[in-house]
C-alpha cells in the first residue's frame, strides 16, 4: 500500500489534488440544492427562487473548476509522455555503450512504445479517479449531516467492500506484472523479426517458429494475463456497485419498519447513495491504475538507474589536444563475460598509418572501441602530447576519433555535423558517387546503395566530423579488388596528407606494405608486425 501511495504520490500535484477537491465540493453543492429543495415547501415561489439561485452559483463553479481540471489534467498527460520519452533517451545516450549493449536495444523500445505510454494515459486516470474519490469522501461527510445513522451503515458496507477488494487485489497486479513480462519478451522477438527480416523470409522454418512458438506465445500471454487482471478487476467493481445499490434498498424498505429514517431522510439518503456509485466506481479505478502505474514505473526505474550508474560523466568540448603523441600505457579492458584486451602499450604519432591484423575473436574491434574512448579502460593510462588524460576527458578524447566498422549507420540527416555543402559533394564525387547521391539541405539525397556504395558513403560522412583519427574496421571487406587498391594505394596516403591519423584493421596481406607500424592482436594482446616504410609504398 506504501508503495501504491508513493506511485500515486508521483504522478500528482497539488494543484490537481486541489482542482479535485473544489471539484468534490461543487458538485456536493449541486447535490445539496437538489436535496434542500425536495425537503422545502415547493409551493412557495420565494423557495424556489432561493434554491434556483444556489443551483446556479454551484453550476457555474462546477462548470468553471471542471474545465479548469480536465484542462490540467491533458496537460498532465502530455507533459509526461514527453518527459519520460525524453528522460529515457537522454538517460541512453548517457549510459555507456557496454551497459546499452547488455541492457538490450528491445528493452530500451518497449519502455519508450510501452511504459511511458502507459504512464501517460495512467496518470490521466490516476487525476480523474482521486477527483471522484474527493467527490465520494464529501458525499459520505454530507450524508452524515443528512442522515448520521444511514451514514454509519453506509461507511460500514463501503469499508467490508473495500476490504474484500484489497484481498482479491494482489492477484490482479500480479497478473498485470505477468502481463508485462510477456511484453518484454514480445518486443525482443519483434526486434529479431525486424532486424533481421531477410534471414526469416529466406527461412521458412524460422519465419513459423518465430511466428508461432515466440511471438504468437507472447502475445497469448499478453492477453491471458490482461484478461485475468481486468475480469478480477470488473468483478470487483460489480461487488462494489453492489453494495451500494443494496444500501439503497436497505434505505428504501428495510429502514422505514425501524423507523430509523425519516421519510426526508431516506429521500435524501437514496439520492446521495445513488449519485456516489458512478464516482464510487470510478475511484476504485486508482487500484488498478496504480498497479499498472507501479509495474510501468519499475521498468522505466531499470532504465533510468542503467544512466545514473553508468553515465558518463564529462563535457565533449573540454579541451584535449593531439598534435605531438598518442600514448596508451597497460591499457586494459575486460567484458563481464571474461574476455580481456590488453595490456596495451603503443605511442602513434599525427599522421600515422597503424594497421592491426589478427585472428576472428582475438579482440580486434574491442581493442578498436578502447582507443576510441567508446570503451573506458578498467586500468592503464591514456597521454595526449605527454599530458596524461582524465576519466572526465573521455567524453572529450572520443570526439578526437571517427570510425567506420562493418555495422556501422550511415545517417541520411548530417546531424551537426561542421562541414560545408560544397565540400560534402566533392568528397561525394572524388569517391564516385556524385551520380549515385548528392548532399542537398543538409542530407544525402539517398542512402539506398550497394554495400560497397554504402562503405563509401560512410567515409564521407566520417570526412564529414572533420576529426583528427580514423579508425576502419575492415573497411576494403565486401568491395572489389579495383575499389580495394584504390583504397589502400589511394585513399590512405591523401588522407595522411591531410593530417589524419589512422587505426586500419585489415587482413589484405598485398597491401600490408602501406602502414608505417603493423600489429598483430593475439588473446588480447598486440604484438609487432614486420612491417616495410611508407616511402616504399607505390603511388598509382
Ligand atoms: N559486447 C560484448 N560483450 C561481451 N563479450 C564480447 C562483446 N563483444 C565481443 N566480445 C568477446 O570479445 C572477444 C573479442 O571480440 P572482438 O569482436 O573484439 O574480436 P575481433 O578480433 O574483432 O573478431 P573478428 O575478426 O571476428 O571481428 C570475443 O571472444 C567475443 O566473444
Amino acid at each position: 500500500m506504501i508503495e501504491k501511495c508513493r506511485a500515486l504520490w508521483q504522478v500528482l500535484s497539488l494543484k490537481l489534488v486541489l482542482l479535485s477537491s473544489l471539484s468534490a465540493c461543487t458538485t456536493i453543492l449541486i447535490l445539496h440544492t437538489f436535496t434542500m429543495a425536495l425537503q422545502l415547501d415547493s409551493s412557495n415561489p420565494a423557495n424556489l427562487v432561493q434554491g434556483a439561485v444556489w443551483f446556479s452559483v454551484a453550476f457555474v463553479g462546477f462548470v468553471v473548476v471542471q474545465l479548469v481540471f480536465q484542462r490540467s489534467v491533458i496537460r498532465l498527460t502530455e507533459t509526461t509522455i514527453k518527459a519520460v520519452r525524453l528522460d529515457i533517451l537522454d538517460a541512453v545516450r548517457h549510459a555507456r555503450l557496454q551497459m546499452i549493449e547488455q541492457f538490450g536495444q528491445e528493452r530500451i523500445l518497449s519502455a519508450i512504445a510501452y511504459d511511458a505510454n502507459t504512464l501517460s494515459q495512467l496518470n490521466q486516470f490516476v487525476a480523474l479517479s482521486v477527483g471522484h474519490l474527493f467527490t465520494v469522501i464529501a458525499a459520505l461527510i454530507y450524508m452524515f449531516v443528512i442522515a448520521p445513522l444511514g451514514a454509519l451503515l453506509a461507511l460500514g458496507l463501503i469499508a467490508l467492500a473495500v476490504t474484500a477488494y484489497c484481498l482479491r487485489f494482489g492477484r490482479i497486479h500480479q497478473g498485470y506484472e505477468r502481463a508485462r513480462e510477456a511484453e518484454d519478451s514480445f518486443f525482443t522477438h519483434l526486434h529479431d523479426l525486424l532486424m533481421g527480416i531477410r534471414e526469416v523470409k529466406q527461412n521458412a522454418l524460422r519465419n513459423d517458429s518465430l511466428y508461432e512458438e515466440h511471438l504468437s506465445r507472447d502475445a497469448n500471454a499478453v492477453q491471458h494475463n490482461k484478461t485475468m487482471a481486468e475480469c478480477r478487476f470488473a468483478h470487483n467493481q460489480l461487488m462494489l456497485m453492489a453494495a451500494l445499490y443494496l444500501l439503497a434498498a436497505v434505505a428504501v424498505f428495510v429502514a422505514p419498519l425501524w423507523f430509523a429514517l425519516s421519510p426526508q431522510q431516506s429521500i435524501s439518503f437514496v439520492i446521495i447513495t445513488l449519485f456516489m456509485v458512478s464516482p464510487f466506481h470510478s475511484s476504485m479505478e486508482l487500484f488498478r491504475v496504480l498497479s499498472q502505474l507501479q509495474v510501468s514505473q519499475h521498468k522505466l526505474a531499470e532504465i533510468k538507474q542503467l544512466a545514473s550508474e553508468a553515465g558518463e560523466q564529462g563535457i565533449a568540448s573540454s579541451a584535449v589536444s593531439f598534435t605531438q603523441q598518442l600514448t596508451l600505457q597497460k591499457l586494459m579492458f575486460e567484458y563481464d563475460q571474461g574476455f580481456t584486451v590488453g595490456p596495451i602499450n603503443l605511442e602513434v604519432n599525427p599522421g600515422d598509418i597503424v594497421f592491426i591484423s589478427g585472428g576472428n575473436g582475438s579482440g580486434k574491434t574491442t581493442f578498436m572501441r578502447l582507443l576510441s574512448g567508446l570503451y573506458a579502460p578498467q586500468s592503464g593510462q591514456v597521454w595526449l602530447d605527454n599530458r596524461p588524460l582524465e576519466a572526465a576527458q573521455l567524453l572529450a578524447y572520443r570526439q578526437l576519433f571517427a570510425g567506420i566498422s562493418a555495422d556501422s549507420v550511415v545517417f541520411a540527416n548530417r546531424y551537426g555535423q561542421p562541414m560545408g555543402e560544397a565540400q560534402v559533394n566533392q568528397w561525394l564525387d572524388k569517391l564516385a558517387l556524385s551520380d549515385k547521391v548528392q548532399f542537398r539541405d543538409g542530407r544525402f539525397t539517398n542512402t539506398r546503395l550497394s554495400t560497397g556504395q554504402l562503405k563509401r558513403l560512410a567515409m564521407v560522412q566520417a570526412l564529414m566530423e572533420e576529426r583528427p583519427i580514423l579508425v576502419l574496421d575492415e573497411f576494403a571487406a565486401n568491395i572489389d579488388p579495383q575499389s580495394r587498391q584504390v583504397f589502400y594505394r589511394q585513399w590512405l596516403p591523401t588522407l595522411k596528407e591531410m593530417g589524419k591519423t589512422l587505426f586500419v584493421i585489415t587482413h589484405d596481406e598485398a597491401y600490408f606494405d602501406c602502414c608505417d607500424s603493423h600489429y598483430l592482436m593475439r588473446d588480447g594482446q598486440l604484438h609487432p608486425y614486420p612491417v616495410q616504410p611508407l616511402s616504399l609504398v607505390k603511388s598509382h
